[in-house]
């Protein structure tokens, strides 16, 4: 399911009246006309809609007048004076007016009435450019107090539509029905907590789309690359995915655990010292002095979980710097500091893939976590294109940016990965897939989508109270069944 920014629906809205010929009104009454059916399904009688100045707005007269024209009982509170609208807003609101729909200019106070039953928001929409402010800030912060649910039309006012970014107050809405494309401030965080369930509705926009354009992970575009094993493959089909064990080895082995179950031919651990873990059937363990020699015969190594210090006297080594130039795997937790260590942020390839949870990919950049939490697209873009690596930065709906700037946003997972382990886990299964072939990218975006299926199904069965990292490697199987069955896909 793709997810577009401000500027690529403008140009859609633009090639769809101008090149098609089709009428911003007549996209308007379409737009309208769905907010007024998602209104019905609610089975709200009594509805308020806040409308703003510009188009956003102008749905909001329309699906006023759908609503009045089926009964239901809805009166509109404008932040701008009628008279000043213009274009297709201005013919919404003389619509509105002449099927009598009811209305007055908000003054402090008109959303108190205990009988609403549902708030609808048409201030702003992808037009929002800056940090709401006077009246638009009064009539929002009433509108969150007044404890009645909201649903948004296309954007939730406040969000910035291309980044998620929440520079001021911003609508809380429990339902966002999101015309032609969800916006991609509504699939990543923060935008995506102030949006609740966000719907997609067919308005008519049509529009040659441009290449790269970002998306949700995308099950169904992913079956075709990877998963399907002939008679004739064998375990050397399937690569082999090495680890890097240091002092921490229980995150090594949940990693290789991870890399198992996600289907790489053989799991190699290689370690500077001994592996304590008694019995390890599953794998196979070499001693080495540099991580580059333990692995040599490995297609991805998986550098970070359980690291800990223990390449710390190789930094500034040959042994470290050919290993992030001529192999290919996943940098996490400790191999971040040493990727930072050993070199500032250096330039790596996409073949490599860094996963930093939000403080990691702070350290790397210079910015405080919450920087980075504010503006999470900037900061895996950013990471993506000084280190020249594939970046994914941790979190509910988790980001995976390319150097190029191409973004994928990750649907599943929820609160039950939030355990020690869970990312050693990631790291693993990350490092399995491009081990098995696939390019650092869509190892990253598949990696993401069964680790964070495999949470809620684990959660689901365990609660996700009690759901632990090694659960979460248990339930792998069980996600990668429901990837094949498209069970549980966004789309
Ligand atoms: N025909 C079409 O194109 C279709 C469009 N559709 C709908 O239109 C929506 C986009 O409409 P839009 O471009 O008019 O933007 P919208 O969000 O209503 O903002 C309007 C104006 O608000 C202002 N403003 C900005 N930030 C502000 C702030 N913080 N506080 C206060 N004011 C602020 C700024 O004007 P300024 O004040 O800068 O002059 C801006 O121009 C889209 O989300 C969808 O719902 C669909 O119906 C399909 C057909
Ligand atoms: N609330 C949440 N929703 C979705 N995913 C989450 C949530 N909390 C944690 N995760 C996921 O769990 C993993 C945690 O990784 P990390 O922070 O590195 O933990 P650890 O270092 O303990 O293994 C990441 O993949 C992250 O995206
Ligand atoms: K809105």
């Amino acid at each position: 399911m793709y997810l577009v920014t401000s500027e690529q629906m403008r140009y859609f809205d633009h090639y769809t009246i101008k090149t098609l010929k089709v009428p911003g009104i007549v996209l308007m009454d379409h737009a309208g006309k769905a907010v007024a059916e998602a209104v019905v399904k609610r089975r709200a009688k009594r509805v308020v809609v806040a409308c703003g100045k510009g188009n956003n707005g102008g749905d909001g007269w329309i699906a006023a007048r759908w609503l009045q024209h089926g009964g239901c009982s809805v009166h509109v509170v404008t932040v701008v004076d009628p008279g000043n609208l213009e274009g297709d807003a201005k013919l919404a609101f003389d619509m509105a007016g002449a099927a009598n729909v009811s209305w007055n200019i908000y003054q402090p106070g008109d959303l108190g009435g205990s009988s609403i039953e549902l708030l609808v928001d048409a201030l702003l929409g992808t037009g929002c450019t800056r940090p709401l402010a006077g009246v638009y800030e009064q009539i929002v912060d009433e509108m969150n107090h007044s404890g009645v649910p909201i649903l948004a039309i296309d954007v939730p006012t406040g969000i910035d539509a291309s980044t998620g970014e929440v520079k001021g107050s911003a609508i809380r809405a429990s339902e966002t029905i999101a015309m032609a494309y969800e916006k991609l401030g509504t699939a990543v965080t923060p935008g995506a907590i102030y949006s609740g369930h966000t719907h997609v509705v067919d308005i008519g926009i049509k529009a040659p789309l441009p290449e790269g354009m970002a998306s949700y992970v995308d099950p169904s575009e992913l079956r075709q690359k990877w998963g399907s094993r002939d008679a004739l493959s064998h375990k050397g089909t399937f690569g082999r995915c090495g680890i890097f064990v240091g002092h921490m080895q229980g995150a090594a082995i949940l990693a290789a655990a991870g890399a198992a179950r996600t289907g790489a031919g053989l799991v190699v651990l290689g370690t500077r010292g001994s592996i304590s873990l008694a019995v390890l059937p599953d794998y196979v363990v070499r001693q080495a002095e540099s991580p580059v020699s333990a692995l040599e015969d490995c297609q991805s190594i998986v550098v970070g979980p359980g690291l800990g210090t223990d390449l710390e006297p190789l930094v500034g080594t040959a042994s470290v710097d050919e290993m992030f130039s001529s192999k290919r795997g996943v940098v996490d937790a400790d191999g971040l500091k040493l990727l930072r260590a050993s070199n500032g942020l250096r330039r790596l390839n996409d073949g490599w893939v860094l996963t930093p949870h939000p403080k990691e990919c702070a350290n790397l950049l210079g910015w405080t976590t919450e920087q980075v939490q504010r503006q999470r697209l900037t900061a895996a873009m950013q990471l993506a294109e000084r280190t020249g690596a594939i970046v994914l930065l941790k979190g509910y709906r988790t980001i995976i940016a390319t150097p190029a700037g191409e973004i994928r946003v990750n649907p599943t997972g929820n609160a039950s990965l939030a355990v020690g382990g869970s990312g050693d886990v990631l790291a693993g299964v990350i490092g399995s897939l491009i081990a098995q072939g696939l390019n650092g990218f869509d190892a990253a975006s598949l990696g993401a989508w069964i680790h964070g299926r495999a949470g809620e199904l684990a959660g689901a069965a365990l609660t996700p109270i009690s759901t632990t990292a090694s659960d979460i490697v248990d339930y792998i199987s069980r996600a990668i069944v429901t990837f094949f069955d498209g069970i549980g896909a966004r789309n």
